[in-house]
């Protein structure tokens, strides 16, 4: 079961079917609601395009389901109230790429990417060859594995997404966020990473939820969009009709008249 809308027809859905639910969410900062009685509910896998103007309030429904503000209404995810879990992250629940990761010390490419294999791995316990072997895999299916060797702090933005983009595949969650994974990447990496999430949903069966303004790379991929510029945001069965009528939309005055 699928859908999205506004808290009136919540009481439709049966949210012990759907793997996401988010529930009359609001949310925002101290005199700015952003979100206002969001609903979704969806099954797993999906892969779901989360669009809109800019300062829409699309970071703010990452940092919402990530623990980061308060916000009001509930998350479920796999069947678990996301607000009763201290570290999703570190339960396999959910998995972040937030718009902007920095690190401030030297360190090769693979040791952060093997990183990504903290779950399965003793607090104190050295990462064996094993979680290398996965993290060097990760890394090629992402066409970043002549970085392995690198010292991520030198690579170029669009590099160090790639790598990121390798180390958020060993987390293994059951929900990913990805907070705009293709930008500063050329356009032959935008369509390669959209290729890879898309395996992530058909061969893994993971849901996405990938904030993007790079409409162009949507129309073909099997999903679904969510416009959060709309007044009343929701889901739609991706295909290139349902993108064009997005971007007029966005394209529009009376659009950023509506927030
Ligand atoms: N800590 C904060 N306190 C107050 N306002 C904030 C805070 N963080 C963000 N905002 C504002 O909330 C609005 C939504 O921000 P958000 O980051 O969710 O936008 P977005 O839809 O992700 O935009 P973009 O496409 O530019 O990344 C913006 O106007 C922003 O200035």
């Amino acid at each position: 079961m699928i859908d999205v809308g506004q808290k009136a027809n919540h009481q439709a859905f049966n949210t012990q079917h759907s793997t996401l639910t988010i529930q009359n969410l609001v949310a925002g900062y101290e005199q700015r609601v952003l979100l206002r009685n969001l609903f979704l509910c969806v099954p797993e896998p999906t892969f779901v395009a989360i669009i809109g103007h800019n300062g829409c309030g699309k970071t703010t429904l990452f940092r919402a389901l990530t623990g980061q503000i308060p916000y009001q209404g509930a998350v479920w995810v796999a069947g678990q109230d996301l607000r009763g879990v201290r570290r999703p992250a570190a339960t396999g629940l959910l998995a972040h790429l937030p718009q902007r990761g920095a690190v401030g010390f030297p360190i090769a490419v693979r040791e952060l990417v093997v990183m990504g294999r903290f779950r399965h791995h003793g607090f104190l316990s050295a990462y064996r060859p094993a979680d290398y072997a996965l993290a060097e895999q990760a890394l090629a299916r992402v066409g970043a594995a002549h970085l392995a060797h690198r010292d991520f702090t030198e690579l170029s933005g669009g590099e160090q997404q790639l790598v990121w983009l390798a180390q958020l595949a060993l987390q293994d969650a059951r929900l990913y966020l990805l907070d705009e994974p293709t930008q500063q990447l050329d356009v032959y990496y935008r369509r390669r990473v959209f290729d890879l999430l898309q395996s992530w949903v058909t061969d893994q069966h993971k849901i996405i939820l990938c904030i993007t303004h790079d409409l162009d790379n949507l129309a073909t991929l099997p999903g679904y969009i969510l416009n959060l510029s709309r007044p009343q945001p929701r889901l739609q069965v991706l295909s290139a009709a349902v993108v064009q009528a997005e971007r007029a939309f966005l394209e529009s005055e009376e659009s950023l008249a509506v927030k």
